[in-house]
């Protein structure tokens, strides 16, 4: 999906949200576990009660690697599912010398068909561009993340003026562009949304935190909307695990479309 498909669905649907597939083994309810596959039956119940109220699905790859074989299986499974129509990011994290992004960037663009990869922007250029060699695909790239020890790196050590995250993202703006680029910033950072949109005011910025991490949409979408929107915001167990009985589905569509309404104010 290209960034003008991306800013129409958002339109369309007055929705920015991105639902996270972090679908635990242990949080799938009891009446699912009989499945072949329970977890390709929990996310198929997930996307189908989400689906017209979010743009976009975040499989985090974790909870999918952690069950071997079988693991991968289902989220090929998730992301055939999910189809054209919604943009999909692969929540790998990866990153390494070129030859190995290479093969990351063909596992995820193209034996998986994602849409976008998260990536870490660790190990410098060569280690991104392979990412970048695909077509109308997205990289993703860790910019200021959601968790504490964040403030570890990204802020600087105390002899740098510059904040790690800034030179990250000013240095990945030069090898790709708004159609190719995003960045990562975690809802847990609102105060920040206005120096990373002078920064770079037209890239999407994917904002996961909100729910479970205590970030507020309302406060990042102050500084962090664009005039083409310009953020996906991530929740994953605040929508997937809104309820754990039989009508977990059910919850998981209150929660999204609570998250949706206030996109829907926000974006008029
Ligand atoms: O890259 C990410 O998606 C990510 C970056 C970050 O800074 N913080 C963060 O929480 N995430 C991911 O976003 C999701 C957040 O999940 P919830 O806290 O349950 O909404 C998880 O899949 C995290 O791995």
């Amino acid at each position: 999906m290209n960034r003008q498909e991306l800013i129409a669905q958002i339109r369309l649907k007055k929705s920015f949200l991105c639902v996270g597939l972090d679908t635990e083994w242990a949080k799938i309810p009891a009446h699912l576990m009989d499945a072949e596959d329970p977890v390709f039956e929990f996310n198929k119940a997930i996307i189908d009660a989400t689906r017209d109220l979010c743009v976009a699905y975040k499989p985090n790859l974790a909870f999918y690697e952690a069950r071997g074989p079988q693991g991968w299986v289902s989220l090929q499974k998730t992301v055939d599912y999910i189809g054209n129509e919604h943009f999909t990011i692969a929540d790998a994290k990866r990153g390494d010398i070129g030859n190995t992004s290479r093969l990351y960037a063909q596992t995820f663009f193209e034996t998986y068909s994602f849409d976008s990869v998260t990536v870490a922007p660790y190990m410098g250029s060569d280690s991104v561009q392979p990412f970048f060699d695909f077509p109308n695909k997205w990289v993703i790239l860790l910019a200021l993340t959601s968790n504490a020890g964040s403030t570890d790196f990204q802020f600087g050590l105390q002899d740098q003026s510059t904040p790690l995250f800034e030179k990250v993202m000013r240095q990945a703006m030069t090898w790709g562009t708004p159609e190719n680029l995003m960045f990562v910033v975690g809802a847990t950072h609102p105060e920040k949304f206005a120096d990373i949109r002078k920064i770079a005011p037209d890239h999407f910025l994917l904002v996961p935190g909100v729910g479970a991490q205590g970030g507020d949409l309302e406060a990042l979408c102050h500084y962090g909307l664009n005039e083409d929107i310009g953020l996906l915001v991530n929740a994953s167990r605040g929508i997937i695990y809104a309820g754990s009985g039989l009508d977990f589905a059910t919850k998981a569509r209150e929660a999204a479309a609570e998250l949706q309404a206030q996109m829907a104010i926000l974006l008029s």
